[in-house]
């Protein structure tokens, strides 16, 4: 990807060309992992700059509904999975013919074979019932607790780390498998570890159960709906996911045989 500042648009907080890379590298190589962790212990320097890098995401009215809650233990990691097992069998059947034998074949979780979970959770009253910023979008406390989620999850990436979100459960069985109070939402239940390796793509789209859209047929201009595929954008675009992919490849590099 051409990273190069475009001159009359760069200024004095443009990030140098290798920042600006990483960045890029950073987002483009970041997978959900579900198989591939290592039991490698995770040092406690690391795990503070990711959760400090998850600390330090936007949040409505800068409430920071979130909490971090860590998770070691064999045991609560096992009732955790059960809380998965179940919803997943009911998951299942929810797809049908084809689709349900492929959804049968994927790997849905790695809560037992990851060093450490971490579930990110919101609290909806953290600063009282009035937050600037929610007072008509409720669900805005939500998406910051996700915008934590997604920090940590470049951080990780960053560090080495392979994240797998885990959501299949039901969220009255999660809060009872982490003894959270029903008034705290749980967000994400996160697998965390160092891992073999990284997919060069989504295992979704590995495993053919969907593939990457195109990006330059989800942009509209002024108005819902309005496609242009004669605006300059679209062909920077095209090539851009392409060039975000290679980045992907190379990060990959070099994939066991399986
Ligand atoms: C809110 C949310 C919830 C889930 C996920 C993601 C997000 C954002 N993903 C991971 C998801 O399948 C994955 O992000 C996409 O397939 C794209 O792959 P990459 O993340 O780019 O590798 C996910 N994966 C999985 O195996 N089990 C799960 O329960 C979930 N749940």
């Amino acid at each position: 990807m051409q990273t190069t500042p475009v001159s009359d648009t760069s200024d004095i907080h443009t990030f140098s060309q290798e920042a600006r890379d990483a960045i890029y590298h950073t987002i483009f190589s970041r997978r959900d992992v579900r198989s591939q962790f290592l039991p490698t212990t995770i040092d406690d320097a690391v795990l503070s700059r990711i959760l400090t890098a998850a600390h330090f995401a936007p949040s409505v009215g800068f409430m920071q509904p979130w909490n971090f809650l860590l998770i070691k233990s064999e045991e609560i990691k096992t009732r955790v999975q059960q809380a998965y097992i179940s919803a997943n069998a009911e998951a299942m059947t929810m797809f049908e013919g084809e689709k349900r034998n492929t959804y049968q074949q994927l790997k849905l979780e790695g809560i037992r074979d990851a060093p450490i979970g971490i579930c990110i959770t919101c609290d909806r009253e953290r600063t009282g019932s009035v937050v600037l910023g929610r007072t008509h979008m409720k669900t805005m406390d939500l998406y910051s607790s996700v915008c934590a989620v997604q920090n940590l999850w470049l951080a990780a990436r960053a560090e080495g780390l392979g994240v797998g979100w885990v959501s299949i459960f039901h969220e009255h069985e999660l809060q009872a498998a982490l003894g959270i109070p029903e008034h705290i939402v749980p967000i994400a239940y996160l697998c965390v570890g160092y891992v073999s390796h990284f997919y060069p793509k989504p295992e979704l789209e590995t495993k053919g159960w969907l593939p990457r859209l195109p990006i330059e047929e989800l942009v509209y201009f002024d108005q819902w709906g309005n496609a242009d595929p004669n605006q300059p954008l679209i062909a920077h675009l095209q090539r851009d996911q392409m060039a975000a992919q290679d980045i992907a490849n190379r990060a990959a590099m070099p994939l066991p045989k399986e």
